[in-house]
């Protein structure tokens, strides 16, 4: 018997762009027919629609256009099989996440996803009803059983696909990243490989989509579990799975095997594709940051640069009576490693504008009142260039701040959006010092400096905040892990410091509802991951 070829469409379809993701799935079709002879082809979970497309699945004006989409997709009557996520409408209302088999221009079966997933970043059960059935469709003398993404992350759909005869599982994924997550998958497939001995072919999405990334890294895992054919990370990819008959069932042959990023450099790699797709996906000309001279800044910078390019990034310095000429010096020479525009605007003259805007009402202005009102200047200086040239004003926060509320609403808080907003700080330092090995990116003095925010004089965090080292250590164990004050505290952690830290991180929240999108790196991030109340009198025993 000849061998059957599956090719695992690793695309980056456009949430809501159904006639875009439609040509893209015909050209990469197409493509898969004519560069490697394709038999199937396998594209992501809801590919037709892109993922997740949230509540457009409730507009009633939806389906007829993924129908005729479908449509398109048949009457291309390519010469192989088209496996196509997309979801459904029934005449009762119900919706359902579904992959139909498109074989040479009908549409011969279809698949109804059974497990919904509900957690963390997924609402499926806000809009899908479940199916019950499994799907097993002989081609090619292959019989290839359909599941959908979390479908393999639990035993029962497995099983009855198994059951009803599956020689191989195509499974349909829209997984985003985070920076364990490619592990979990590998975990996941070898499980069920382990229980129901049949091999999955995993193809997931790629791209970014608001706060989500999709990192691809597709695979194809045999009857033994181990990995025979591996998709890259973070671009699209046509990729081959050659399927034989052999004695023991269907064998999956060793194909590519793309190199695997790890640690800071997958971590670097999903900022800078979540960067990258909110700019282009919402067609924006580019952006703008405000430069410090700090770490945070710095890398932000140097992430929208390898994004975009250097031509669509600017920066502004914006020194203030507290801001130290090291500052100065630092940012214009990262602005011109960099070769990015770089303009020095002071915001003294506006700080005096305010203080005599304010004089009948606050006669002097200190405290935290004077430290906000440079953030809040800033601010609008950033929002001003922002309006005048169309660029999208990038916040440069990060998890630990947004965590316990160190920055200023309406001032450096504004932006479209934060590239940092799930990195840690002192995660913030390796990424710094990682990007700086590829190329020179951030001046050293940037890195090795203590961080202050320059609101006072002689201001530093950690006058004010845990060291960072241990402040993130509270963040991954309370925020992440949901580990309780006293599992805390016995790993070592100073019990007043993760009493402050946890105090500050609730009372914190109403900062973070008002804060941009950012890109999720991690198992839980602050925004939908975990959503906490405003108001709240809820305590844990320390
Ligand atoms: N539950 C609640 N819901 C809604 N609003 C609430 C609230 N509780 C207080 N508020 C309001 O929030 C306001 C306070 O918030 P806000 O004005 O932002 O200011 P606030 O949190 O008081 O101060 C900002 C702190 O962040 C530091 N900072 C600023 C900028 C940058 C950095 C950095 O290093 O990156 C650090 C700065 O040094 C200062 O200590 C109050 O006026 C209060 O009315
Ligand atoms: N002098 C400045 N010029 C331009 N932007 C500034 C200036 N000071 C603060 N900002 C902006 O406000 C953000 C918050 O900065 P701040 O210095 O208060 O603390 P930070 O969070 O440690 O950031 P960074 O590490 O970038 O300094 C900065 O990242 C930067 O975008
Ligand atoms: N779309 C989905 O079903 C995703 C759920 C799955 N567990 C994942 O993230 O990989």
């Amino acid at each position: 018997m000849s061998n059957v070829t599956v090719v695992m469409a690793q695309i980056d379809p456009v949430v809501g762009d159904l006639a875009g993701n439609t040509d893209k799935m015909l050209a990469a079709a197409e493509a898969a027919l004519a560069q490697l002879q394709a038999d199937v082809v396998v594209f992501p979970e809801m590919a037709l629609t892109g993922y997740p497309p949230e509540d457009i699945l409730l507009r009633p004006g939806l389906y007829p256009q993924v129908q005729q989409q479908l449509e398109r997709l048949c009457a291309a009557r390519l010469p192989l099989a088209m496996v196509v996520g997309y979801p459904m409408e029934d005449a009762l209302g119900e919706r359902f996440n579904m992959a139909a088999w498109i074989e040479h221009g009908e549409f011969a079966a279809s698949y109804i996803k059974q497990h919904l997933p509900n957690y963390g970043p997924f609402d499926e059960k806000r809009y899908f009803s479940p199916g019950s059935q499994p799907t097993v469709v002989d081609y090619k003398g292959i019989r290839f059983g359909l599941l959908i993404c979390e479908d393999v992350w639990k035993p029962t759909a497995v099983e009855k696909v198994a059951a009803a005869g599956a020689e191989v599982i195509l499974n349909l994924n829209a997984s985003p990243f985070h920076a364990e997550k490619h592990g979990d998958r590998l975990r996941v497939a070898s499980r069920r490989i382990d229980e129901f001995g049949v091999p999955i072919i995993y193809v997931n999405q790629v791209g970014g989509q608001d706060e989500l990334v999709f990192d691809g890294g597709s695979f194809a895992m045999d009857a033994a579990g181990q990995v025979q054919v591996q998709a890259p990370e973070f671009r699209p990819a046509l990729v081959p799975v050659t399927l034989q008959h052999g004695p023991n069932g269907v064998q999956i042959l060793a194909g590519q095997l793309s190199p695997l990023l790890d640690g800071e450099a997958r971590l670097y790699e999903a900022l800078v594709l979540g960067t990258r797709d909110f700019i282009e996906k919402n067609g924006l000309p580019g952006v703008v940051l405000g430069l410090s001279g700090g770490i945070d800044s710095a890398l932000t910078l140097a992430i929208a640069v390898d994004a975009l390019g250097a031509e669509r990034v600017e920066a502004v310095m914006m020194p203030f009576r507290y801001t130290s000429q090291e500052s100065i010096n630092l940012a214009t020479r990262q602005a011109e490693m960099l070769d990015v525009a770089y303009e020095i605007l002071p915001i003294e003259a506006g700080f005096e504008g305010m203080t005599q805007v304010l004089a009948p009402r606050l006669p002097e202005i200190e405290g935290v009142t004077e430290e906000n009102l440079q953030a809040r200047l800033r601010g609008v200086t950033l929002m001003a260039i922002s309006n005048a040239s169309g660029k999208l004003v990038l916040s440069t926060s990060n998890k630990s701040e947004s965590a316990v509320g160190y920055s200023t609403l309406y001032g450096d808080m504004v932006g479209g959006f934060a590239p940092l907003k799930d990195v840690l700080k002192t995660q913030v330092y390796a990424l710094a010092r990682y990007r700086n090995g590829l190329s020179p990116a951030i001046p050293e003095g940037v890195i090795t400096r203590p961080p202050s925010a320059e609101l006072r004089p002689d201001q530093k965090d950690e006058d004010s905040l845990p060291p960072y080292e241990i402040l993130d250590r509270i963040i991954q164990g309370y925020v992440v892990e949901q580990k309780t004050p006293a599992e805390l505290i016995a790993k070592n952690i100073d019990a007043k410091m993760v009493e402050r830290a946890i105090n500050l991180i609730n009372s914190n929240e109403y900062k973070r509802r008002q804060a941009p999108p950012g890109i999720r790196v991690s198992p839980r991030s602050f925004g939908r991951d975990r959503r906490y109340p405003i108001t709240s009198r809820y305590r844990e025993p320390i």
